[in-house]
């Protein structure tokens, strides 16, 4: 990807983010300066996580710990404790305050479980560190685990292509199946959303790799992805869609109340998808999803919109449904989904889109003094109704087939459970 989400370096240190909310419309990247807002902060973690500048649960996790470096640069070897409210002289008070900025960093997206694994991680070093005045080795450490964890996402990130492959290849290869599928998937769980090569869009991207090479003698392959839109954000036209074109893999995009028509089309073998305008007849086999959060029995937090996939999958026994992400994902101490906390978002964020200018013959139309697409923001609604805008649904995992991790793939147990 020529797009990285998150850009960090440590010489010197500093964390800049790609504004999400300008994709694939614009490129901008911003400086984060600090954990939470406060004085002398721009732009800290909080506001870039809670305002949607950086999305999708392992990337958000990665800008969250890379924000308490940032700050604890200032803080320890800036001089700029005072401007935060820092007491280095007070051990003590200095980790109450760091802790309490880490809460507030924590509480900016509620649902997605791995932005708290990472921060609290931080939080146990922080309580466990006896300072004894040397502040530069509690930032080191912070650094040292902050600079690992990004490493170790992307190392994930490849393992799920793995293995998400593996568990396609057996099940097609135990079905016997021949020839071309497709697969469907929602959201943005690509590069944009992680360190990179993504989590239900990485086992697409290495679906792909195999499909062109050494497995080009298999007797099936991938040949078309089908991305929803999922409204009301438009994660997956706005950026699936822009890294499934940047990766040259056919796809076509639609939306998500389409999803059931078109599984329905593609896989009846009588012909009802050409009738019906669609010009790739490969049947969906899978489903493939990412997650924010998944629970001890399997349950699985996504995208609203991802349990009314995993419903349509149960109806056909042909089509498996496949929840993709990375041990941080894994939420260890809750037992069901439904003490999951879903995050409501506001309201205006279902009801107005903001989106780049077109002409009448739909070109975008370009800014003349920063030759960037201009960006225009409608109302879909009328003024003053009342909407519903829950960020993420829960599916049960009565309805998934698979979950899979940077460890293995795993399948129910003979009782239908899984033991996350
Ligand atoms: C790779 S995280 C799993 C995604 O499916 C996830 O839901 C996601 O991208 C979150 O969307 P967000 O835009 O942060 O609300």
């Amino acid at each position: 990807m020529s797009l990285e989400s998150i850009k960090f370096t440590e010489d010197p240190i500093q964390l800049v983010i790609l504004n999400q909310l300008l994709v694939p419309y614009q490129t901008e990247y911003i400086r984060i300066d600090s954990i939470a807002p406060g004085p002398d902060c721009e732009f800290s973690g909080y506001d870039a996580i809670k305002g949607m500048y950086t999305r999708g649960a392992p990337a958000i996790m990665l800008v969250g710990c890379f924000s308490v470096v940032v700050e604890l640069d200032r803080v320890i070897n800036k001089d700029e404790a005072e401007t935060f409210g820092y007491d280095l002289a007070d051990e003590l008070s200095f980790k109450r305050r760091l802790i309490e900025r880490i809460d507030k960093l924590i509480k900016s997206r509620p649902t997605a479980v791995n932005l708290a694994n990472g921060c609290n991680r931080i939080k146990q070093i922080v309580e466990d560190h006896h300072i004894d005045r040397n502040y530069e080795l509690l930032f080191s450490t912070v650094l040292v685990f902050s600079r690992n964890l990004l490493r170790d996402d992307l190392q994930a990130n490849l393992s799920i292509g793995e293995n998400g492959v593996r568990y396609i290849y057996d099940e097609l290869t135990k079905e016997n199946f021949k020839g071309d599928f497709s697969v469907m998937t929602i959201c943005n769980t690509g590069s944009l959303a992680t360190s990179g090569h993504g989590t239900a869009l990485g086992i697409i991207r290495s679906l792909f790799k195999k499909a062109r090479g050494s497995h080009r003698g298999a007797p099936f392959k991938l040949s078309h992805v089908y991305a929803c839109e999922t409204r009301p954000y438009n994660q997956g036209s706005r950026l699936t869609a822009y890294e499934l074109q940047y990766e040259n893999i056919p796809f076509t995009l639609i939306t998500d109340n389409m999803a059931s028509f078109l599984i329905e089309s593609l896989n009846d073998s009588g012909g009802k998808a050409r009738s019906r305008g669609l010009a790739d007849s490969a049947p969906v086999k899978f489903i493939i999803v990412g997650a924010d959060r998944i629970v001890k029995n399997g349950d699985l937090a996504n995208k609203i919109g991802t349990f009314q996939l995993s419903l349509i999958a149960s109806q056909y026994t042909s089509v498996k449904f496949i929840g993709a992400a990375p041990s941080t994902t894994i939420d260890h101490v809750r037992t069901s989904g439904d003490e999951i906390v879903i995050e409501q978002r506001p309201q205006r964020e279902l009801t107005e889109v903001r989106g780049g200018e077109v002409n009448d013959c739909g070109e975008f139309v370009i800014d003349s003094t920063t030759g960037n697409v201009k960006l225009t923001k409608v109302k879909l609604a009328p003024q003053g109704i009342d909407v519903w805008n829950p960020s993420f649904d829960v599916t049960p995992h009565k309805y998934i087939d698979c979950i899979v991790t940077e460890h293995g793939y795993m399948t129910k147990d003979p009782n239908g459970g899984f033991n996350l």
